[in-house]
């Protein structure tokens, strides 16, 4: 984990759970950027809050990283658009790990991955830019984690599964091995996939049908 200061965009419930991760370990929190000035009562004392993007950009791109703190429990795309739009600036983001998740050394997390507590990610599995893989959420052996997607807590990635970018996989859902999940789905929470999802679909129930 980086020892560069950080600021976090967005002051929600993903924002509160990765300042969370980034105090347990020390980071230096710059300041949170929280331009809905309703969600400041989210945040914890002492951490100085930015108001827009301009109190963002006063800081240059190699002097600070960035954690995107916005979470998602459908579409996962305002994650992405905010990600973009600070990499088309020059800013890095940072890769978050909670102490507790247990990482393969042969995993790969690629920028600003965000891996929450108790979570665990097998050999030989890439996390893409911009992922979340949630609480307790689990991603087995040779899987490949697409970018700006979102592993929400308790789901379960069995082996050999490719997720592509853009998808929500909602809470508990399960999937079974050497599954493709096509771009920008969503997975519905509890939902037990055993079968091809295809790209900009929605999936729920046991066993996961189309809607
Ligand atoms: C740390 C965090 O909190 S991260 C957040 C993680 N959260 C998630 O992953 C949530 C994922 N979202 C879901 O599963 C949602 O329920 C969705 C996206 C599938 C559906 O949401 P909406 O479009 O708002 O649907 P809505 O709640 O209106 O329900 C529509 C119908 O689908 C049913 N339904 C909703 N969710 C599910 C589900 N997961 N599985 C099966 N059926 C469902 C409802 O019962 C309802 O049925 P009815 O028409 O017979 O009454």
């Amino acid at each position: 984990m980086t020892k560069t200061p950080v600021i976090i965009l967005g002051s929600g419930g993903h924002a509160k759970v990765l300042i969370d991760i980034l105090q347990i370990q020390n980071i230096e929190i710059t300041g949170i950027c929280s331009p809905d000035m309703t969600f400041i009562q989210n945040v914890d004392n002492g951490i100085h809050v930015l108001s827009s993007d301009a109190d963002i950009f006063e800081h240059q791109p190699d002097k600070v990283l960035l954690v995107n703190g916005l979470g998602s429990v459908k579409s996962t795309a305002k994650r992405e658009e905010i990600f973009k739009m600070f990499k088309s600036k020059g800013y890095t983001f940072a890769t978050v790990v909670h102490p507790s998740a247990i990482i393969s050394q042969n995993a790969r997390l690629l920028e600003g991955a965000q891996i929450m507590a108790g979570a665990i990610i097998q050999t030989d599995s890439v996390i893409g830019v911009n992922s979340i893989v949630s609480t307790k959420a689990s991603v087995d052996h040779d899987c490949k984690i697409g970018n700006h997607v979102h592993v929400a807590p308790g789901a379960t990635l069995s082996g050999g599964i490719t997720v592509d970018d853009g998808v929500h996989i909602g809470t508990g859902a399960t999937i079974i091995q050497g599954i493709h999940i096509g771009r920008n789905s969503l997975v519905a929470a509890g939902a037990v996939v055993t079968k091809e999802v295809r790209e900009f679909s929605v999936v729920r129930g046991i066993p996961a049908k189309e809607l």
